[in-house]
């Protein structure tokens, strides 16, 4: 779908444009005046009930620019906040105003912890987003390479702590981080630990550590880990910048489904990473993918899957109807060009504006 044809879908909703102007990135914001502001959507008469932003893989590092680890990437570590900073204006122009944001993970690069500059990168890219709307924050990998569990507990990247405290619908899961929230009665969103079990960010000596240990050792041969297997396929998956759902999340999220599915709700579950494979390249996929997809599945309530990760994107809508999105990363996203969204969210789907690298999307509800 083109923008221009979601435009025409939103045609309720005060357009806000990102654009690059000459030497200095700006953002040009054409708003509707209210005479020529449709108050409708087009196609069905109604307005949506509230609105969201998306965004991925920052990255942000005040460093020159960079390339992935298999050196086919070029990255634009210090460009990354001048793309938030697109994305935030643009939010804060849109009318009605994103609700809330989700910042899909790896919002600072690794590259900081060497230079002690995990603070100062975290604290740049927080005062960007500051002003856009409250922000619900996924951890990933490059979290870890920043941040202990602890320090991120304490951080304002624990959203999870304030949704529950501030917000009635929302609680965070005992004994872990993953959380839920519902901005709207019958809408519910998930934040999954897609890191739960991982060598990142969990002490040696705890079992999960060691669970993922042996994972990595059974499928992987190679000596440095973070090097896919050359198994293809999914089995390529099994890396050091992985991760994966302890029992105790899965349990948790089935359980949630059910209350979702109880009271009617349509709920979008959101993780750092991917869990189908048609919808990312197979190295970014979570290890226990098919174990997530089978609990998704046995419930009806859920409409969406949104991870980051993979920074070239990808979407899939499976065979339940549920759509899939892994959101391109703005840290491999051209100095020229965007990468984030704005969701729309009716009775009946989302409609997805995407800017620059986001393709436009209908997400019709399962
Ligand atoms: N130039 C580099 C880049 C990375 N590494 C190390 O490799 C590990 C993986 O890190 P990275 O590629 O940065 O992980 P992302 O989450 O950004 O990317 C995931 C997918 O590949 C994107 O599509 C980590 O240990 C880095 O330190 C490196 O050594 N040299």
């Amino acid at each position: 779908m083109s923008s221009q044809e979601v435009d025409e879908l939103l045609g309720h909703v005060g357009d806000a444009t990102a654009t690059a102007d000459s030497e200095q990135f700006q953002v040009r914001v054409r708003r509707r005046t209210k005479s020529e502001a449709p108050t409708e959507n087009m196609e069905d008469g109604a307005r949506p009930l509230f609105s969201f932003g998306v965004i991925a893989d920052i990255q942000y590092a005040d460093i020159d620019d960079g390339y992935n680890f298999s050196c086919t990437r070029r990255r634009y570590y210090r460009h990354s906040l001048e793309q938030l900073r697109r994305a935030t204006l643009a939010w804060r122009s849109e009318s009605p105003r994103p609700r809330f944001v989700l910042q899909l993970g790896d919002v600072i690069d690794g590259f900081n912890k060497p230079r002690r500059a995990s603070r100062s990168a975290l604290d740049a890219v927080l005062r960007e987003l500051e002003d856009a709307a409250l922000v619900h924050h996924v951890w990933g990998n490059h979290e870890f390479y920043n941040f202990s569990r602890e320090e991120l507990a304490a951080s304002a990247l624990n959203s999870g702590r304030e949704a529950a405290t501030q917000d009635q619908g929302a609680a965070l899961a005992e004994g872990g981080n993953w959380y839920h929230f519902s901005p709207e009665p019958r809408f519910r969103f998930l934040v999954l630990d897609a890191y739960d079990v991982s060598v990142i960010g969990r002490q040696e000596r705890s079992e999960r550590y060691s669970q993922a240990l042996r994972l990595l050792q059974e499928h992987n041969d190679n000596e440095e880990l973070n090097q896919p297997p050359a198994r293809p396929g999914v089995e390529q998956r099994f890396v050091k910048f992985g991760g994966g759902f302890s029992q105790d999340q899965l349990q948790w999220l089935d359980r949630l489904l059910t209350l979702s599915d109880e009271k009617l709700e349509k709920v979008t579950v959101v993780s750092h990473l991917p869990v189908h494979p048609s919808s990312s390249d197979p190295v970014c996929l979570a290890w226990n993918y098919e174990e997530v997809l089978s609990v998704l599945h046995s419930h009806k309530c859920v409409v969406c899957f949104m991870a980051g990760h993979d920074h070239d994107g990808g979407y899939h809508r499976d065979l339940y109807g549920i759509h899939h999105l892994t959101f391109e990363g703005v840290i491999e996203t051209p100095p020229d060009n965007d990468a984030f969204g704005s969701v729309y969210v009716y009775e009946d789907k989302m409609v997805l504006k995407g800017n620059g690298r986001v393709a436009s999307r209908i997400l019709q509800y399962p």
